[in-house]
């Protein structure tokens, strides 16, 4: 079976600001359904990149596809139709209730009314705004990630296949963030969705990203996934990106099928024992163990055994700190390099 053609093809964009370069030549494709991350430093022109995608700017030279058509080519209507589009703080219209603000999109595009309430009570219902309460209120009566859930049912509402979000967490306190970021990673709306996302938050990247196009002054400095970019580093700059966060990164990145080689050989599973999935990750792992030791201080959880059914590795938190390590002094061949 042949791959499928990318749904976004990016080439040698350019674009100058007063004779400074603000992108330069910069390229990438994205397969339907992926994630891409635009990540870097503050003003390395993430936001330039992405609003090139839909054409708020017009890249110097350089040329845009989506579904294999020139972006240029395209009428404003069926590129509004196909691209959702979230910035920070919302954006949304103080004049138009929350209902009128999510429906802006399907009116332009002559929607049934009917059809138009029933997404908009869905949409808001998923994003755990009750329309009965929400639908009939002002932006202003919201709080920041009320507005901000708001802005990606606007963004929805069309069903558009691709979705691109700048900052969209951005203004939230960090606990907020972290809930409307785990809504969005679950939100089975957005699973489907090819999504372009721009941030400078590492953590997030490394959360959301299937994929991350590491920036620097406007080149791109490593595109790839995140364990390519903690462990397999292009440059000096991505190297030092990722510093000072390395370890609570590569905690989030190895996944238990990653440390099973190094953990003591398999058992006969404790019945009563909880199990875990190969594929949570050492994270995830550390913070269930650390929890049940709280309960029981000899605590072990298993982790199922690669081939026999029944057996497992007895999961302790010296064992998988121990194969966190050897597994880790494999991978840092490259950063040590
Ligand atoms: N309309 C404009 N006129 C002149 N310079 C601009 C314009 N828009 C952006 N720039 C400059 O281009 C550079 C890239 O801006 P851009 O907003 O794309 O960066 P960014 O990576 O998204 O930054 P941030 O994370 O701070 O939002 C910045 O130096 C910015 O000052």
């Amino acid at each position: 079976m042949s791959p499928s053609p990318p749904l976004i093809c990016a080439r040698h964009l350019r674009k100058h600001y007063a004779g400074r370069p603000v992108v330069q030549d910069v390229s990438f494709a994205l397969a339907a359904g992926e994630t891409l991350v635009l990540l870097g430093p503050s003003g390395c022109g993430k936001t330039t990149l992405l609003k090139m995608l839909n054409r708020l700017i017009e890249p110097d030279s350089g040329t845009v596809e989506v579904g294999g058509h020139d972006v240029r080519t395209l009428a404003p209507e069926t590129l509004r139709r196909g691209m959702g589009y979230v910035i920070q703080q919302a954006g949304l219209l103080p004049h138009y209730t929350v209902a009128e603000n999510v429906a802006v999109v399907p009116r332009l595009l002559g929607h049934a009314p009917a059809a138009i309430t029933a997404r908009t009570e869905a949409l808001l219902t998923r994003l755990h705004l009750p329309p009965a309460q929400f639908a009939h209120q002002y932006p202003q009566q919201l709080s920041g990630g009320q507005q901000q859930r708001v802005g990606l049912a606007r963004a929805l509402a069309a069903d558009p296949p691709i979705v691109l979000l700048d900052e969209p967490f951005g203004a939230l306190d960090p606990i907020t963030r972290t809930a409307i970021r785990r809504d969005f990673r679950e939100l089975e709306e957005l699973l489907r969705k090819t999504i372009v996302l721009v941030t400078h938050d590492v953590g997030e990247a490394f959360e959301l990203a299937d994929r991350i196009l590491l920036l620097d002054a406007g080149r791109v400095q490593q595109l790839g996934t995140p364990r390519e970019l903690l462990f397999r580093p292009a440059n000096e700059f991505v190297r030092r990106f990722f510093a000072p966060d390395r370890l609570a990164l590569q905690l989030r990145t190895l996944r238990l099928a990653d440390i099973r080689p190094f953990l003591p050989a398999a058992t006969a599973v404790v019945a009563s024992a909880p199990r875990l999935a190969p594929t949570l990750s050492v994270q995830q792992a550390l913070e269930q163990l650390t929890d049940s030791v709280e309960e029981q201080a000899d605590a072990a959880l298993f982790l199922a055994a690669d081939s026999t059914a029944g057996l497992g590795h007895r999961l302790t938190l010296p064992h998988l700190m121990a194969a966190f390590g050897q597994a880790l002094q494999l991978e840092d061949a490259a950063w040590k390099r």
